[in-house]
């Protein structure tokens, strides 16, 4: 596990090229077999700078999430390489991908994922604990009160807001120190209060405590908190996006859409997307 105290490792300020934390290679996942196979990733290569948030957009049943499980050793390839830092995660049998999941990887969840019965405290140390590892108080701190913890650490699951619930599974996903954090719609379960509060501390995550993260969204307004937006549609890659806003990552996916549409109902599909259908 990483003790080092974290430095900002923004793509901008190293000299060499900029490391990468993640990368897919051909990676290819079929569900099922012959007629029915579904190819919910048909064969992706892309990269993952380290110190950087990325987002991952795209249609429903684009692939994100399959994406995503596979870059973090939830689910298997069909084929192809899922790298993190130097490791092929898709060789790696099951002991081995447990320990990287609890080692080298943070998850953030839709649903917050926390244990009832324990306090915010004990749920943030809990991977920790997990481990058998220490404790390193003063990163605890930090993201304690980097979150604005600091008043509901004793408190139960039950007797926090939604968004106090979800930054309390971002600091338990970040005591570790790990290399990545993949974050599967953070804040589809909280209003966009607590929502842009919980993107600013992922975005200040990146920029101030140098972590890496990957995050699936639907929302083209949390993608726009992301460094860099990666575009799926049909499981392949089919967009970058640089310092996105939420009008260019708009623009992106409508892009994908009227690939996919046949062009005779472009116009009316546009016309009722127009009044509001
Ligand atoms: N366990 C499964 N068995 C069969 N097909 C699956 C399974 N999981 C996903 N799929 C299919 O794979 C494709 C990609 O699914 P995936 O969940 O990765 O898409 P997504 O972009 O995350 O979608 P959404 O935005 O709706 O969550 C879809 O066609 C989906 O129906």
């Amino acid at each position: 596990m990483d003790t080092t105290v974290y430095q900002n490792t923004s793509p901008g300020q190293q000299s060499g090229p900029p490391a990468i934390a993640v990368r897919a290679r051909e990676l290819a996942k079929v569900y099922g077999d012959g007629a029915s196979a579904v190819h919910a990733l048909a064969g992706v290569d892309v990269d993952f700078t380290a110190g950087a948030f990325t987002a991952i957009m795209g249609p429903s049943g684009s692939g994100k999430s399959t994406l995503m499980h596979l870059l973090a050793g939830l689910d298997s390839a069909s084929s192809g390489h899922a790298y993190l830092g130097e490791t092929d995660v898709t060789t790696l049998d099951d002991d081995a991908l447990t320990r990287l999941r609890r080692d080298r990887v943070g998850f953030v969840f839709q649903s917050f994922n926390l244990l009832p019965m324990f306090t915010a405290e004990q749920n943030i140390t809990l991977p920790l604990e997990l481990a058998g590892a220490k404790v390193d108080r003063q990163w605890f701190d930090t993201l304690v009160q980097a979150l604005g913890l600091g008043q509901r650490l004793t408190h139960r699951p039950s007797e926090l807001s939604g968004g106090q619930q979800q930054r309390v599974a971002i600091a338990r996903a970040l005591i570790t120190k790990p290399e990545v954090v993949f974050a599967d719609e953070p804040t589809g379960n909280l209003d966009s209060r607590s929502g842009a509060e919980v993107l600013s501390f992922l975005r200040r995550s990146v920029r101030e405590l140098g972590r890496t993260i990957i995050m699936v969204t639907h929302d083209p307004t949390a993608a726009a908190y992301a460094d860099r937006v990666v575009l799926l549609a049909d499981g392949r890659i089919a967009g970058d996006i640089a310092d996105p806003t939420p009008e260019s990552v708009l623009a992106g996916l409508d892009a994908l859409r009227q690939l996919d549409e046949p062009v005779a109902t472009t116009g009316a599909i546009n016309t009722a997307r127009t009044a509001g259908l």
